[in-house]
């Protein structure tokens, strides 16, 4: 497509996307699936092109309202302010006019400008992170500004990190260990990773390395029973029976069919062979009844507002709202206290989210263990040390707390909770080691 064309396909996406009525990566996908002829250089720009505008919208909805010489809807002037394609591309895409208001807008001094407009935040999540964040409010919302990288999980069940990291090498792609989580690779650039072997025969997943930590913490064990209850697609899931060698029983809970529709290719690539996906009509489930008092970990991946994930997916901080906040708080506490019922006494569940929000976070799990003394917190960096990784920086109040200016991951929250052992437990464990 030219790049004229392409720059007024941007302006439509955009139209589509601003309603935010759907997710952004949804509108895309939409777009992409009606316009098969786009290839693969020209779907990059446009990505690239709405995201950079989801990103900054609110700092070049500001910037296009001071000048408006150029004319054209809204959504063709933050296309323009967003473009990015290469300076051949750019020059041809925007007329001698468009390319010189771009430039003089970009150029201007952002400083003048508050704080919430310069990092684009809405109002009300500007104040909730500047309350909850002080002195590092400011590292923060710039740090959610950057795109994220791309990171890999290497799957253990089928090859070791240094084999990739080879491959990478050969291939010529840049690629490093991740710092915290023993299985990840960092990517410079985004390859097309559907192309590339190490992806098709299941040696790779993407997957954040904040993610790759949730797994590290529930640290799940050859043999055992493990519940992932709130599965979607199975990232987690695929990493949890990789640490499980592929043994035990891993059931998959999610009360949405078509996420974990999408986990049956991934689970085919990986090599597993025990995992059992189970689509459950809510928390309080049959199914789940069925199981009370009998697995040994439990990970609650929570439904969340997702605001640890703006450097992917910016649109969540435009769609989320405060009162959907105050809805996600009730179905998470209903989520944790039917999942907490699934552990046998000394059994571990963690408690995650992607959210930076305190409310969803500790707010939910501190109420859970203060209703509840027949579960203790166990600190996150304990498990992390005895699981190999240096804790040190990730966990603030015993819990684990990453967030993308301090560890260059997404934001994610993680706790971990054991359901003490009963006396008769204790009396079995003291026979046992006595014996
Ligand atoms: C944060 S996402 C999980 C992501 C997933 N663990 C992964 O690693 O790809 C939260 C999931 O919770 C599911 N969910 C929402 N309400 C639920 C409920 N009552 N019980 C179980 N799962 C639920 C959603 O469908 C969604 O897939």
């Amino acid at each position: 497509m030219k790049p004229r064309d392409l720059l007024y396909t941007a302006r439509d996406v955009l139209r589509d996307m601003l309603r935010f009525d759907a997710a952004a990566d949804a509108v895309l996908s939409r777009l992409f699936r009606a316009k098969p002829q786009l290839g693969k250089t020209d779907r990059q720009i446009l990505a690239d092109t709405v995201y950079q505008v989801l990103r900054h919208l609110r700092l070049f909805q500001t910037l296009a309202a001071t000048d408006e010489s150029i004319g054209g809807a809204m959504e063709l002037r933050l296309a323009i302010l967003g473009w990015s394609g290469n300076a051949q591309s750019l020059h041809a895409a925007l007329s001698p006019e468009q390319l010189d208001w771009r430039k003089r807008l970009l150029a201007q001094d952002a400083m003048a400008l508050p704080e919430a407009v310069r990092w684009s935040l809405p109002e009300w999540l500007a104040a909730a992170l500047q309350a909850n964040y002080g002195a590092e409010y400011p590292a923060l919302a710039q740090a959610m500004l950057r795109p994220a990288p791309l990171d890999l999980r290497v799957n253990v069940q089928k090859t070791r990190r240094e084999a990739v990291l080879d491959v990478f090498a050969r291939l010529n792609l840049p690629a490093q260990p991740t710092p915290y989580s023993p299985w990840g690779v960092r990517l410079e650039g985004k390859p097309a990773l559907q192309d590339l072997t190490v992806f098709r025969e299941g040696w790779v997943e993407v997957q954040d390395e904040g993610s790759q930590l949730l797994a590290v913490l529930l640290a799940p064990r050859r043999g055992e029973m493990v519940v992932d209850f709130c599965a979607g697609a199975g990232g987690k899931t695929l990493a949890l029976g990789a640490m499980m060698r592929s043994t035990g029983r891993l059931y998959a809970f999610d009360v949405a069919d078509y996420r974990l529709a999408k986990l049956k290719p991934r689970l085919l690539r990986s090599g597993l062979s025990n995992v059992y996906p189970v689509a459950i009509a809510h928390e309080r489930d049959e199914r789940v009844r069925r199981l009370a008092g009998k697995v040994d970990r439990v990970l609650v991946d929570a439904p969340c507002s997702g605001l640890g994930t703006l450097r992917r997916n910016p649109d969540m901080k435009w769609r989320q709202k405060p009162e959907d906040i105050a809805e996600l708080r009730t179905k998470q506490a209903s989520i944790l206290q039917s999942a907490a019922t699934l552990l046998k006494p000394g059994g571990r569940l963690v408690y995650a989210t992607c959210s930076i929000l305190p409310e969803e976070n500790s707010g939910i799990f501190n109420a859970f263990l203060a209703a509840h003394p027949d579960f203790e917190r166990v600190p996150a960096d304990t498990v992390l040390r005895q699981q190999g990784v240096d804790g040190e920086g990730l966990v603030t109040q015993g819990d684990l707390q990453l967030l993308p200016n301090r560890h260059a991951t997404d934001g994610f929250y993680a706790a971990v909770l054991q359901r003490r052992p009963t006396s008769s437990d204790r009396g079995e464990a003291d026979a046992t080691l006595s014996d």
